[in-house]
């Protein structure tokens, strides 16, 4: 399901959204893993290595790019803005502690797709103070604790979820120890999608959970 973007902007497809592990995806590899949980049905790409430098991180982000040629799947670089040009990438996603969202916005230009983290309604309402048109969706953690993320936020679960998500106006997309289990717990709390690392990284068959995680999130009704 697309959910409404920015004026003037295509819908945005934030139903199953990849978030990527270098370490998890092993022997594997990132660009054969977005590869085959893009044929399961992932709909949305973040790139997100906090150990490669810059050098190796925009190496990775072309090889993915490749992938994702004439997929319509875009590709997000996570906290690197500056890196969103050379890669060819579609945005970024900033978190509390990156560079502010405005500055962010600034430096992507009007037609890259800008996403912001938050763990409460209170962080959603500081957002809403920036101009509407800064981000294209908010990904709202963690929904379970989650080893994937050492030093995360308290865990807010579906209740809570849905208090940040009737707070927004932007599309939201839950992240944080989501598996095909828990998937369905998080259906009508007004969310976009889910977000997901271990769950396809560390899968033995990442088109397979894709698929098991598209099928289980439905259309989030
Ligand atoms: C979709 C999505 N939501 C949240 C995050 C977390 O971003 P951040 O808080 O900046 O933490 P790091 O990912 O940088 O460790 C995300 N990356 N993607
Ligand atoms: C990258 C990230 N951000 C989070 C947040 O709460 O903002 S939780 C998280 C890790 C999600 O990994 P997994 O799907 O393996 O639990
Ligand atoms: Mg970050």
């Amino acid at each position: 399901m697309s959910t409404p973007a920015r004026p003037g902007r295509a819908p945005l497809d934030l139903s199953v959204y990849l978030v990527t592990d270098t370490g998890m995806c092993g022997a594997r590899g990132v660009p054969a893993t977005v590869e085959a949980a893009v044929a399961g049905g992932v709909s949305v790409v973040q790139l997100r290595d906090h150990d490669l430098t810059d050098e190796e991180f925009v190496a990775l982000g072309r090889q993915v790019r490749e992938v994702l040629a004439g997929t319509g799947v875009p590709l997000i670089v996570d906290d690197r803005v500056h890196l969103v040009e050379q890669i060819g990438a579609d945005g970024a996603h900033v978190g509390q502690r990156d560079v502010p969202a405005a500055d962010a916005r600034s430096a992507l230009g009007p037609d890259r797709l800008l996403g912001l983290s938050v763990s409460t309604p209170q962080q959603v309402r500081t957002a809403i103070d920036l101009d509407p048109g800064v981000l294209d969706y908010l990904g709202v953690g963690p929904m379970w604790a989650t080893a994937t993320k050492p030093g995360h936020a308290d865990p807010l679960g579906p209740d809570g979820v849905a208090e940040v998500t009737v707070v927004s106006p932007w599309p939201c997309v839950a992240i944080g120890g989501i598996d095909v289990a828990r998937a369905p717990r998080l259906r009508g709390r007004g969310l976009a999608g889910i977000a997901v690392v271990s769950a396809i990284c560390a899968a033995s068959d990442p088109c397979a959970a894709a698929a098991e995680l598209r099928r289980a999130w439905g259309d989030g009704s």
